[in-house]
């Protein structure tokens, strides 16, 4: 019996690699950046399964272009490159890869508020470029974490890991927005489910976790920002669109908030000379949440596990889209 065919988007850790290598006639993508979509629908012609990350999109085109597709491992747990309905439509199953990311993401959005709210990246760049002058009572000065307010916008797996963190780390007092209610999050972190609102004008801190979808693209914009103390830090771990980055920046400029963390921009990467990387009060990392190593080989199994079992016509471990099977 032939080998299934696979195309595999980028590198991914070996452990991975191997088990797609012993079990498929695979194409491994060489290079560090992505495929062009062009290139992504010439590799994936004669594949019956495609690992994706998520830079690549797979869209209506792409399926199009793909007649034998029967899985996509999307080697992330956000699927938002991929168009699920349209998979679902053609009998594609749909892998993520969740769960295995929580802890180091959480991490990061925890990092990303501390380095905010104490101005890390202000001070360390000051000090490498000569400005660390004396010792200064008045010298950047940020703001406190203890038994301050933490809004956690999309209590998921991820939120809650953040919220527990600072709760249970900082005694932080936790509100959160949620399509339903978390009752794991009010037993174990006293926290309160509130509508948007009220969880802007009452947190000093607001951590964002929601998946991007319909109701969350463009959810910070100008308003959002002036719903917010003047005092408060923004930290965004999810995906760049759920923020109006031209608004963001007027409010860090103006002061309208105090200082914003980011891991994800929109576009990424985001272009160096882009005006939320001059202000001071911004903190950027290049989309590194889950770049641990044994987070990303924890993420490599999962995809495999998930693609192997579409390919084989089972039930993905990790499946997004399981009116596939209905
Ligand atoms: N920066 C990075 O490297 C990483 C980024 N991520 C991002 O983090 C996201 C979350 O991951 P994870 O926690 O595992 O996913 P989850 O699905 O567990 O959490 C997402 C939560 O957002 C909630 N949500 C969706 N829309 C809204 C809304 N309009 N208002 C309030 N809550 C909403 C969902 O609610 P409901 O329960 O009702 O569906 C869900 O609880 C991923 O989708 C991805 O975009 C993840 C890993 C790494
Ligand atoms: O952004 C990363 C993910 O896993 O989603």
């Amino acid at each position: 019996m032939s080998r299934p065919k696979v195309f595999v988007a980028r590198q991914i850790p070996a452990e991975g690699l191997e088990r797609i290598l012993a079990a498929c006639d695979a194409d491994v993508w060489p290079d560090r950046l992505p495929p062009s979509p062009d290139a992504l629908r010439e590799k994936v012609r004669d594949c019956d399964g495609l690992v994706s990350l998520l830079t690549d999109k797979v869209d209506a085109a792409l399926l199009a272009a793909a007649p034998r597709l029967k899985v996509v491992s999307n080697f992330a747990v956000g699927f938002n490159n991929v168009d699920v309905p349209a998979c679902t439509a053609r009998g594609i199953a749909v892998g993520n890869t969740p769960g295995v990311l929580t802890d180091a993401t959480a991490d990061i959005a925890v990092t990303l508020l501390l380095a905010a709210a104490r101005r890390l990246g202000e001070s360390a760049a000051d000090a490498k470029a000569g400005r660390w002058l004396t010792w200064e009572p008045l010298g950047w000065l940020g703001r406190d974490l203890g038994g301050q307010t933490l809004g956690i916008v999309g209590m998921g797996r991820i939120g809650f890991a953040t919220a527990k963190r600072l709760h249970h780390g900082w005694g932080m007092k936790v509100l959160y927005t949620a399509r339903a209610p978390k009752p794991d999050a009010d037993r174990e972190l006293g926290a309160r489910q509130v509508d948007l609102d009220t969880l802007l004008a009452e947190s000093d801190f607001v951590s964002v976790h929601a998946d991007l979808n319909p109701t969350t693209k463009g959810l910070f914009n100008e308003a959002r920002f002036a719903a917010m103390k003047p005092t408060a830090v923004f930290v965004n771990t999810s995906r760049g669109p759920l923020v109006d980055q031209v608004a963001l920046a007027d409010a860090l400029r103006k002061g309208v908030i105090f200082a914003a963390g980011l891991d994800v921009t929109d576009p990424e990467p985001l272009p160096y000379d882009h005006e939320l990387f001059q202000l001071p009060n911004c903190v950027i990392a290049p989309h590194i949440a889950s770049a641990t190593v044994a987070t990303r080989d924890a993420m490599a199994r999962l995809c495999v596990d998930n693609l192997l079992a579409g390919l084989s016509g089972k039930r993905l471990p990790n499946c997004v889209n399981p009116d596939v099977y209905k």
